[in-house]
């Protein structure tokens, strides 16, 4: 038993997701995932802004292996703040076959994030979206992003379509690879070839350390799952046509915070093909971009 009271409004995550008919090509990762606790286990931090049912490791690896994914990226979850422990153990029970973006404060040692690095953690994650975190201020975040670069780690960030003009310049600046989460939470109610879209285009296209994760279908559209999502596929295609080579593909399980409905995460399989329409640029999705990413070594 969790000692912690999950929110009264949280949506657990889909019990039995359906049998994707698109089957994914043998190695294929699931490069944007998290665990929760279990909370008795691996506390939530005390600054989170939400407390989640748990969502464990093995739990993670069952919904691997039932969608007919081989690995996954297990990306630190903002309920467990800085506190790493519950991600840590996750890759240390992986076999090998789950890598991890941690946050990290700007007082982390050397020590520390070497231990990271041999747990399997490849990266951090920068957040800046407001009902999640207080962000850190930009000179913190400075002080992360050139203690990491030493170790070839890259940056996360996470930022809604809204807040890019304002942060664009603080992104361009950054010395490592930066991946960005949910092609950052583009409004699909707006046209595919407007501004807010153009310029997150402009942020991949003059910048070749970005990269884009083309998921979250089920946050970012506007006619939801009796509409399949439809909405926002022509948004994630140009991203993967334009910029096959530094894109993702993540489920994220167990889907934190979704309030209007929980995902089936085989229907978000089944997104797969519309997205990235050929076979080619599957692979391309789903083993080559993530594996030179996250298992170079
Ligand atoms: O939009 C969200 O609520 C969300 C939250 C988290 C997290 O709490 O880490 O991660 C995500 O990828 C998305």
């Amino acid at each position: 038993m969790s000692q912690f009271v999950v929110d009264a409004d949280w949506l657990h995550w889909h019990q039995s997701p359906s049998v994707p008919d698109f089957k994914v090509p043998e190695g294929a990762v699931d490069a944007h995932c998290h665990v929760f606790g279990p909370g008795d286990q691996f506390p939530f931090a005390p600054q989170r802004k939400y407390t989640p049912c748990d969502a464990s490791k093995d739990q993670l690896w069952a919904l691997r292996d039932y969608l007919g994914f081989s690995r996954n990226v297990i990306v630190q979850a903002t309920c467990h703040g800085a506190d790493n422990r519950a991600l840590v153990d996750a890759l240390n029970h992986s076999n090998g076959l789950a890598r991890g973006v941690a946050t990290v404060t700007e007082s982390i040692t050397d020590e520390a994030l070497q231990s990271l690095h041999e747990a399997g953690v490849r990266g951090v994650r920068f957040n800046f979206v407001k009902r999640l975190v207080d962000a850190l201020p930009f000179d913190a975040l400075k002080v992360i992003a050139d203690k990491i670069k030493p170790l070839g780690w890259h940056i996360v960030i996470y930022f809604e379509a809204q807040e890019l003009p304002e942060l664009y310049d603080f992104f361009t600046a950054l010395p490592t690879t930066v991946v960005v989460d949910h092609m950052g939470r583009p409004d699909v109610s707006k046209p595919l070839d407007g501004p807010e879209f153009a310029l997150f285009l402009k942020l991949l296209a003059e910048n070749e350390n970005f990269w884009s994760k083309v998921s979250c279908p089920e946050r970012i559209s506007k006619v939801g799952p009796t509409g399949s999502y439809e909405d926002v596929v022509p948004f994630a295609r140009t991203v993967v046509e334009r910029f096959p080579d530094r894109v993702l593909w993540g489920t994220d399980w167990p889907h934190p915070n979704m309030k209007s409905h929980m995902p089936d995460d085989g229907h978000l399989v089944d997104m797969i093909p519309k997205i990235a329409p050929t076979e080619a640029l599957q692979k391309k999705l789903l083993i080559d971009n993530p594996m030179r990413l996250y298992w170079a070594d």
